[in-house]
C-alpha cells in the first residue's frame, strides 16, 4: 500500500500540496491526470522517497518500488543492456542471469543483438525510454511510478508499452501509479482515474474504472471524462481564467497597481 496522509510540501512561491491524501492499493493501476504544475511528478518524488513532505506523511509499504521518470536518465558510458543489467544488481543477482534477463526485456521490447550494445548517444529517442522502462520493470517491481513515461513514442511503440505495463498488474499483481497528460492514455490504462486541480493538486475527480481496449471505446470514455464538469474544469480551462485555484486573492484597495489582474474582470 502506497499512501499519501495530509500531505503539505511548501516550496519558496507557495504550497504545491496541502492536506492531500490518497492511496494505492497492490494491483491496481492508478493514472493521475491533472493541468501543468499543479504537483504530479512532486507526487512520485514523495512515493519514491526522493522527496519529504512539509506536513503529513507518506507511506510505502511497497518492497521494490521503480521510477520511469520523464526524462531517461541512463547512463551513457553504459550499453542499453549494462544499463538495464545494472538495476538488478543491486538485487543481488549474478552477473550472467542479470545480462540474460535484461536482454530476454530489451528484446520484447524490440531491441536486436546489436541494439543491446549500443550506449544512449546511439539510441534513438523511443529506444532511449524503452531501455529507462526496461531498467525499471527488469526487477519485477511491486509499485512503479512513471511520469509520462510514453510521451515521446510513436503510437504502435506505445501501445506495446502499456500492453506491458498492464501486464505488470494483471499477471504480476503490481501497483502502477502513472501520470499522463494524455485522456486517450488514462482510459486505455487504468483502473481507477484520479483528476487534480490546479496547484495546489486536489483531487477533484477519482473513479473506478475498466481499461478500455478498442479504440471507439477508448474515445467513448475519453469523451465521457472530459464532459465531466469537475474534469472539465481541471483539465480545460485556460491558465488564468476566473475561478482557478492559482487565481492571487484580490482585496480592494489593498492591491498594488502592478499586481493588477490579467484576466477580464466578472
Ligand atoms: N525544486 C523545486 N523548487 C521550487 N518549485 C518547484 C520545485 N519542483 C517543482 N516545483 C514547482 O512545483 C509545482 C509542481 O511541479 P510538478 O513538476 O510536480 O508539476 P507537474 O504536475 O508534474 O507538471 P507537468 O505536468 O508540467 O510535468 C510547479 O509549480 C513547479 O514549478
Amino acid at each position: 500500500m502506497l499512501r499519501f496522509e495530509r500531505v503539505g510540501l511548501r516550496y519558496a512561491d507557495g504550497p504545491v500540496l496541502d492536506d492531500f491524501d490518497l492511496a494505492v492499493a497492490p494491483g491496481e493501476l492508478v493514472v493521475l491526470l491533472g493541468p501543468s504544475g499543479c504537483g504530479k511528478t512532486t507526487l512520485l518524488r514523495l512515493a519514491a522517497r526522493l522527496a519529504a513532505p512539509s506536513t503529513g506523511r507518506v507511506v510505502n509499504r511497497f518492497a521494490r518500488t521503480a521510477v520511469v521518470f520523464q526524462e531517461p536518465r541512463l547512463l551513457p558510458w553504459w550499453s542499453a543492456l549494462d544499463n538495464v543489467a545494472f538495476a538488478l544488481a543491486a538485487r543481488g543477482v549474478a552477473p550472467a542471469e542479470r545480462r540474460a534477463r535484461a536482454a530476454a526485456l530489451l528484446g520484447r521490447l524490440g531491441f536486436s543483438p546489436a541494439d543491446l550494445r549500443k550506449r544512449p548517444a546511439a539510441l534513438s529517442g523511443g529506444m532511449q525510454g524503452r531501455t529507462a522502462i526496461a531498467r525499471a520493470l527488469v526487477v519485477e517491481p511491486d509499485l512503479v511510478l512513471m511520469d509520462e513515461p510514453f510521451a515521446a513514442l510513436d503510437v504502435g511503440l506505445r501501445r506495446d508499452l502499456q500492453d506491458l505495463v498492464r501486464g505488470a498488474v494483471d499477471r504480476d499483481g503490481a501497483a502502477v501509479l502513472f501520470v499522463t497528460h494524455d485522456v486517450t492514455e488514462a482510459v486505455r490504462l487504468a483502473d481507477r482515474l484520479v483528476v487534480l486541480s490546479r496547484r495546489p493538486a486536489r483531487v477533484v475527480h477519482d473513479v473506478r474504472t475498466q481499461p478500455e481496449a478498442s479504440p471507439a471505446a477508448i474515445h467513448r470514455a475519453a469523451a465521457a471524462l472530459l464532459d465531466t464538469p469537475a474534469v472539465r474544469a481541471a483539465l480545460l480551462a485556460r491558465h488564468g481564467e476566473p475561478g482557478q485555484p492559482e487565481r492571487p486573492e484580490i482585496r480592494p484597495g489593498r492591491q498594488p497597481a502592478s499586481a493588477a489582474p490579467s484576466w477580464p474582470a466578472r
